[in-house]
């Protein structure tokens, strides 16, 4: 039965006598006016005393390092996801453009193998025999040799071919207006030298440096965000803006069917399978979401933005302050740094580590059988081992708490379970079993007794086993690792 505003006991208890003269109505505005008042003051009082504190407590800062494509950039996504909602709210539509990049990139290179496989009779990669399989897990063997059947296409592939023609126009146009952090090419640091340094680099970042922090992925966005009010956003550049973004993702939703099709060929699928490439495996991965990207009215979720990849460039400064939560937590103000990973930019990292809390280090252990893509001499799990052997032994960070990341535990599984023998990759690994949770604790122990053997002083070995694309997963941990970090800092500071 519905109760009548009436029935409410509040509203009743609080509501004016219904005889009430007009003496007793003065009266009583008056008492609730003071009474509001009284109650602003406090409120005031409270906040001036939250900011008092907040002055008086330094800032958290917290690096994160890593190899690229480590997962630093979307660690930080966890971070912005939970405590600035707002601004999280309002770069989601900025990452349509990133995402269907992402897919597009990925549809292009299925065209360029397509292409190249109905153009030219390539070498074929076979895998080779489990006994034999030097470092890599494939060899060019020539076509003679090669596979018992050829590949056969047909009008359906070159039609496919034709049809999504325009989405290569299309990746250009993305890619020269999201600029620099949209290529993945780069170029190669040093050889044998996982963090270079570079003369004078342990001076505070220079001017233009600073300058450099709002590159990368946050200002590639901000290329792509509609600027209501913005009085030097005109008019016209905006209607520009606009229509362009409007094209591309016509482009898309007329390509939508194509796009699948080609996914979902069993022939594409077989020459992937010959060459041995795993598109899942790949960042930016969307082509399982080919249907509802290529929406007119696409939105992405939560989980296509840490799924998508944007490269960062120098390093990019992300400042948060802790409002509610836990007690410990509550009322700290944290400034995060996350950095570009490939070798050629790991010489910016200097100058953050005299004046750091904590760093968390990411190393992607479902790598192990991959190279770096600036540098395809270097296995990527080696490449994490050098860093963090050279990280645990800078004199600087030796009071600095190091938390490791042993990131991509999803993806590790998965190519596990594909197949994929540790051993032929990492010899030491020896006749362990393959199994996901063997393989897990020998790379955690490899990564503690590199730390063990190169820290100048003992330090506590902190790691966690994550996929930071696992948004509720990694909340949790990022709770334990905050409350640990601050607990740190305090420490440090004498304040707890
Ligand atoms: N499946 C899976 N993908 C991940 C995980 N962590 C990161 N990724 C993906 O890997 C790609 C690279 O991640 P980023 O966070 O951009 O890597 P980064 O370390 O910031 O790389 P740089 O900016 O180049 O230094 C993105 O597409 C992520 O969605 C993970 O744990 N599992
Ligand atoms: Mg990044």
């Amino acid at each position: 039965m519905a109760r009548s505003f009436e029935d409410d006991p509040l509203t009743a208890a609080i509501a004016p006598p219904p005889d009430e003269t007009t003496e007793q109505k003065e009266v009583r505005e008056r008492a609730e006016a003071e009474a509001r008042r009284v109650s602003d003051e406090i409120d005031e009082q409270l906040r001036n005393e939250r900011n008092a504190l907040r002055r008086r407590r330094p800032p958290v800062k917290v690096l994160l390092l890593g190899q690229s494509e480590s997962g630093k950039s979307t660690t930080l996504k966890n971070f912005q996801m939970h405590y600035s909602t707002e601004l999280w709210q309002e770069e989601r539509s900025s990452w349509r453009a990133i995402v269907q990049l992402n897919l597009i990139r990925s549809v292009v290179s299925l065209l360029d193998l397509l292409d190249q496989a109905m153009t030219t009779p390539e070498p074929i990669r076979l895998p080779l025999p489990e006994t034999s399989r030097p470092q890599t897990s494939e060899r060019l063997l020539s076509s003679p040799r090669a596979p018992p059947s050829a590949i056969e296409f047909s009008d359906i592939h070159r039609i496919l071919r034709l049809r999504l023609a325009p989405l290569r126009g299309v990746q250009q146009d993305l890619e020269r207006r999201l600029g620099a952090a949209a290529e993945e090419v780069i170029t190669a640091g040093p050889r044998n030298e996982a963090l270079p340094l570079p003369p004078g680099a342990r001076e505070r970042p220079a001017q233009e440096f600073a300058v450099r922090s709002r590159d990368g992925w946050r200002s590639a966005l901000e290329r792509f965000r509609p600027r209501n009010g913005d009085a030097q956003d005109t008019a016209r550049a905006a209607e520009n803006r606009l229509r362009k973004v409007a094209e591309v993702t016509e482009v898309i939703a007329g390509c939508g069917d194509d796009m699948k099709a080609l996914w979902e060929d069993p022939v594409m699928k077989e020459l992937l399978a010959r060459k041995k490439i795993r598109m899942e495996d790949e960042p930016g991965f969307f082509l399982n979401d080919i249907e509802r990207i290529a929406r007119r009215d696409y939105e992405p979720s939560d989980d296509d933005i840490v799924h998508a990849r944007l490269r960062t460039l120098g390093v990019q400064e992300y400042r948060f302050y802790v409002e509610q939560g836990r007690s410990l937590t509550a009322g700290h103000d944290w400034h995060m740094f996350d950095v570009g990973g490939t070798r050629s930019s790991r010489a910016h990292w200097y100058p953050y580590f005299d004046d750091v809390d904590a760093i968390i280090f990411l190393a992607p252990i479902s790598c192990f059988d991959e190279r770096l893509r600036e540098d395809r001499r270097v296995n990527r799990l080696e490449d994490s081992y050098m860093l963090w052997q050279t990280l645990c032994s800078l004199p600087l960070l030796a009071k600095t708490q190091i938390i490791l990341f042993l990131n991509k535990c999803d993806l590790l599984e998965r190519k596990l379970r594909a197949g994929v023998h540790v051993r032929d990759h990492v010899p030491s690994f020896g006749d362990r079993s393959n199994d996901v949770e063997t393989v897990k604790k020998y790379f955690q122990t490899h990564f503690k007794e590199i730390a063990k053997q190169h820290s100048p002083e003992p330090r506590r070995f902190y790691v966690h086993l994550t996929s930071v694309v696992d948004t509720r997963a990694t909340a949790a941990t990022l709770r334990t690792v905050e409350e640990g970090i601050l607990r740190a800092s305090l420490r440090r500071a004498d304040l707890l």
